[in-house]
């Protein structure tokens, strides 16, 4: 198709709105902190390197689809390579100024944009309008499941304004005419590395580093002034944390060391009530109320559903260390200030919350992760053969 001065084009629905929720599941259990202020990235290099390669599953199609797309729109069918794909949030405060995004020595090689809108402007966030310099359509105003794509040169010449409130989610991808630049071999080359690859890979985050979970509220890095952003989430949605682990008795005043509580097992608590289940570590306790987030609208409660024990009052003492926890890591103050405060109604801490759905949703998350480790396993070997991720039809498979 013939193009003027700016190759670009908005399609609107281009991907489901279930798929929107998937991602935002996905990101909001996993995101670490971005390359700009105030925003968050998923890579599928992070997925892999945090025990979570079979999360990987839900792009294949998509990623697909949108190459499709790209070089349908641009006439060049068959000459681009995926050279990133990330889930990238934007939160209060961030924006980007006019810009290409081949803009560094080392972008050079992008030659396309595309980028799906997960969330909704007005509903999930606000602010966050992108705006092309020159040319028609010059304004977007994001909704979920809209693409944009554009040629990555400085015909296309774009800004995003601040994001005023809530968390604008979108999954990026560039695409490159250059081999060398492909995304998916070095891909391969991490999960031929990982021990992923057997049926009995236990599919529990493992937490990365905890500075790449950091958000600071200072420019310098040193300074310790900030909060963990998975924990920020899930103070955001009303939940505590309880451990016992870290505590340490300096003349008879319990201390609660805080370096390594995140990464060892925990207790999820809310209110005045103890869930009994204990969690890997904090990532996987997020990924199950990011679960909880995504699917209470569709879990079903039997009346078996939890068995009694599974839900305790909190004693004193349990409260005291709840407590103590929420102080060393995050003041109450500091919650309200936190990107993820959201004025949107339903957005808040106030949703309504029940526990016997919440144990569905643990359930109902292993049997997510089973399915989808399982459609990890059956792809891997063709991934590896062809040094590319693309779907492979059951009927394939089965031969
Ligand atoms: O999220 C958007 O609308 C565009 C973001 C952008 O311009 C970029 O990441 O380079
Ligand atoms: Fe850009």
């Amino acid at each position: 198709m013939a193009f003027n001065e700016h190759p670009r084009r908005i399609i609107r629905n281009f991907i489901p709105v279930q798929v929107c929720k998937e991602l935002e599941f996905i990101h909001k259990s996993n995101c670490t902190v971005g390359y700009r202020p105030n925003v968050f990235s998923t890579t599928l290099s992070h997925l892999i390197a945090t025990n979570c390669a079979h999360l990987i599953m839900p792009f294949i199609p998509i990623r697909e689809k949108l190459k499709e797309k790209v070089e349908e729109v641009f006439d060049c069918e068959y000459e681009l390579f995926v050279e990133f794909t990330g889930l990238i949030s934007w939160n209060k405060g961030a924006s980007i100024g006019w810009h290409s995004d081949d803009n560094r020595p080392y972008l050079k090689q992008r030659d396309f944009t595309a980028v799906c809108y997960l969330n909704s402007y007005g509903q999930d966030f606000t602010g966050g309008m992108f705006h092309f310099q020159d040319g028609e359509p010059a304004n977007y105003l994001p909704m979920a499941g809209d693409l944009v794509v554009y040629s990555a040169d400085n015909h296309n010449i774009h800004c995003v304004d601040e994001i005023t409130d809530g968390e604008r989610l979108t999954l990026t991808l560039w695409f490159s005419r250059n081999s060398s630049f492909d995304e998916d071999a070095k891909l391969v080359s991490l999960l031929a590395q990982s021990n992923l690859d057997n049926e009995s890979a236990s599919c529990i985050p493992l937490p990365a580093p905890s500075n790449m979970y950091w958000f600071s509220l200072d420019q310098d890095f040193d300074n310790q002034r900030g909060y963990d952003i998975c924990l920020a989430r899930l103070f955001f949605l009303g939940f505590d944390i309880y451990t016992t682990q870290g505590r340490t008795c300096i003349s008879e005043k319990h201390l609660i060391e805080s370096s390594d509580v995140l990464i060892k097992p925990l207790k999820l608590a809310r209110e005045d009530k103890l869930y009994g289940r204990e969690f890997a570590n904090l990532l996987h306790a997020l990924q199950v109320v990011q679960f909880y987030v995504w699917k209470r609208p569709i879990l079903q409660i039997s009346e078996d559903t939890m068995d009694s024990g599974t839900i305790t009052l909190l004693s004193e003492e349990q409260k005291e260390v709840v407590r103590e926890l929420r102080s060393v890591f995050l003041t109450a103050n500091q919650l309200d200030n936190t990107i993820f405060c959201d004025s949107s109604p339903g957005k808040s801490r106030e949703f309504h919350f029940d526990w016997a759905c919440f144990s569905v949703a643990e359930t109902s998350l292993e049997e997510y992760t089973l399915e989808l480790h399982k459609q990890f396993l059956m792809h891997l070997p063709f991934w590896k053969d062809y040094r590319s991720l693309f779907s492979v039809c059951s009927s394939v498979i089965e031969e």
